[in-house]
């Protein structure tokens, strides 16, 4: 079979998912200020080959609840709303900073599943996408988990952004993680799992394996990265799962290298962006 990431070189416009726990000291919750220096250096670099960047970044209530001194993992809603309206200002603080150092204007897009089920705002959210990719600025994506309600919150950044993704037409996703990418099922609890390093179809059998996180602050877990793998192949993306350890990791999925597992695009005819939030289809099949 002809090596099917070669054609991630010439991705154009990039969509970077990085997950809490990968922002985050797993000792101590605080914020990884080299990890976050050095992301923010390879999508640096990404730009100046000419290539589009979307980051969505999680980590608004991870750094919240450290900053507000919180040891669990906040369970009611309103205590994660207010470690999120805590932990948002302070990472795009950070950003803001580290980007500006190179050169790079970033800027905040905090989404509901509102804006992309009402017909005007998600128009209006793909025009500010369009206008400030022409503009080169690196739009920051998350939730606005502040206002976010059980009916109208997306509940993990995976879906975001494979949403964002087809929203923008992207071409590739980039989820970062803790783990390599796909196994047979969650290595922390199977020590005989063993690692996919390509998926062609999406089926029941892999919803299976994913099961959810293991870790404090990480939501979701493998089983929305499923669902995110399924949105974005249908848009007609690739997606690869990489561990978010050395962020460098970035630079080998676009140079083709063997890294991660690669979810290769698919493009539906019939892709509805709107059947996919609405209907939830994905979860049910
Ligand atoms: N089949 C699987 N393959 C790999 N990881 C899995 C699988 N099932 C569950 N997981 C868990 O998913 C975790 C990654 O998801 P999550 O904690 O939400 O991270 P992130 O914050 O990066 O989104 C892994 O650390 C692992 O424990
Ligand atoms: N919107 C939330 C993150 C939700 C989420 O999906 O987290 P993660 O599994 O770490 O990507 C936050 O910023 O804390």
């Amino acid at each position: 079979m002809i090596n099917s990431r070669l054609t991630l070189k010439d991705k154009k416009r990039i969509v970077v998912k990085i997950g809490s726990s990968s922002l985050t000291h797993p000792a101590t919750g605080s914020i990884n200020l080299m990890k976050i220096e050095k992301l923010v250096r390879v999508l640096t670099d990404l730009r100046n080959q000419g290539k589009e960047v979307i980051l969505v970044s999680s980590g608004a209530i991870a750094v919240g609840r450290e900053t507000i001194g919180l040891k669990e993992k906040p369970k009611a809603k309103s205590v994660k709303q207010a470690c999120a309206a805590v932990g948002q200002a302070r990472l795009m603080m950070v950003y803001q900073k580290l980007f500006a150092e190179y050169n790079q204007v970033p800027a905040q897009i905090l989404m509901t599943k509102d804006t992309m089920i009402n017909n005007i705002s998600r128009k209006n959210a793909r025009n500010t996408f369009e206008e400030l990719l022409k503009l080169g600025v690196i739009p920051i994506v998350n939730e606005n988990d502040t206002v976010s309600t059980d009916e109208i919150e997306f509940g993990d950044n995976d879906t975001l952004s494979a949403i964002v993704t087809a929203l923008v037409h992207g071409d590739l996703l980039i989820l970062l993680s803790d783990i390599d990418g796909l196994y047979t099922d969650d290595p922390h609890k199977n020590k005989n799992a063993k690692f996919i390093d390509f998926v062609e179809v999406i089926d029941n059998g892999l919803n299976e394996m994913a099961k959810d996180t293991a870790t404090s602050v990480g939501t979701g877990g493998m089983a929305t990265k499923i669902v995110a793998a399924k949105i974005a192949t249908d848009s007609g993306a690739d997606m690869v799962i990489a561990n978010g350890e050395d962020v460098s990791i970035i630079n080998d999925v676009m140079e083709g290298n063997n890294v991660g597992t690669l979810f290769k695009a698919h493009k539906n005819k019939d892709f509805v962006l709107l059947d996919y939030i609405k209907t939830e289809q994905y979860n049910k099949e």
